[in-house]
């Protein structure tokens, strides 16, 4: 009989849950880098890829992947962000089919479920586009910045101040670089395990302005080993941000639930999805 002619390879469950699990052994493979892990770094370019959406234009978003191209991977914000795309490149080699719009958010998901976070449910669809689709320099966030800029950067992308606080919670997370952004990040509690610790310390240390050449940012009066970044103090300077920071350093299963669900809302800004299906990967630990 004729053979059956194969139609076009349509990726299932299976072979996302293959994608993460490679991604998931080559985090446990690689720890000579910074804190011990990537999932920090890979985690900031799944944020960044998507932090560019404008909801009024419906420009920007993780559809896309543009930060490939100059002039968006060399905007100021992204610096360093090479690390993570250079770390996923045996990955889209090993899985060509994945556009890299999928395997950036991909990536994100599965650095908070491998660091200890909550599960981050995930659909795939996206599709890489050219460098005219690059968005223009100023859509993510200044950290010199205050309040009225965090919430004029995180409305434009359509999340609340409930949301706006959850999301920056994954500063928990990594390190700042004073080679990327010029903020020194000495971080000496869990940088590769997720948790609610930025509120806690937030609300519960004294924080002074840290005396150096470098730009304005704050160090815990006890210890000096802390920092925080200016936008990171906004949210306990104003008052709406503030009773979310309370109750996510006094409830770490209320950040969780929370963080998911407007960190899976972040991942999917601007891709017109196909299908509402979502996927629950199993952690590496959980097998
Ligand atoms: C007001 C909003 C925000 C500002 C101004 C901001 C700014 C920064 C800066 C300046 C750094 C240091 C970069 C470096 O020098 O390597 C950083 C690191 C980081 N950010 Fe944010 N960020 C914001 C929101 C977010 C959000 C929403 C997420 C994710 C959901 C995120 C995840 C991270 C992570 C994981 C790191 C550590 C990266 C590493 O260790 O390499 N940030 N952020
Ligand atoms: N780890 C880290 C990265 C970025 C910002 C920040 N603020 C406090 C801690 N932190």
């Amino acid at each position: 009989a004729q053979a059956q002619a194969k139609g076009p390879f349509v990726p299932a469950q299976a072979d996302y849950q293959k994608v993460y699990d490679a991604i998931a052994q080559r985090l446990a493979d690689e720890t000579d880098y910074d804190d011990g892990s990537y999932g920090p770094v890979l985690v900031r370019l799944a944020w960044h890829a998507s932090g560019t959406y404008d909801k009024e234009t419906g420009t920007g978003g993780s559809n896309g992947a543009t930060m490939r191209f100059a002039p968006e991977s060399d905007h100021g914000a992204n610096a360093g962000l090479k690390a993570a795309r250079d770390f996923l490149e045996p990955i889209k080699a090993q899985f060509p089919w994945i556009s890299y719009s999928d395997l950036w958010t991909l990536g994100g998901a599965c650095a908070i479920q491998e660091l200890s976070g909550p599960t981050i449910p995930w659909r795939p669809g996206r599709e890489d586009r050219d460098v005219s689709a690059c968005t223009p320099d100023g859509r993510l966030p200044d950290a010199a910045k205050d309040q009225r800029h965090v919430r004029d950067i995180f409305s434009r992308m359509g999340f609340d101040d409930r949301e706006m606080v959850a999301l920056i919670g994954a500063h928990a997370l990594g390190r700042c670089h004073t080679d990327r952004s010029g903020y020194d990040g000495p971080w000496n509690f869990s940088p590769t395990v997720f948790t609610n610790e930025f509120f806690r310390l937030l609300v519960e240390e004294k924080w002074n302005q840290k005396k150096w050449n470098g730009p304005t940012q704050f160090t815990d009066k006890s210890t000096g080993t802390l920092m925080m970044l200016p936008t990171d103090m906004a949210l306990i300077k104003d008052k709406n941000f503030k009773k979310h920071v309370e109750r996510y350093a006094k409830d770490s299963d209320a950040f969780f639930k929370e963080f998911s669900d407007v960190f899976v809302k972040l991942l999917e800004l601007g891709v017109p999805f196909k299908t509402d299906e979502r996927f629950v990967f199993k952690t590496s630990d959980s097998e």
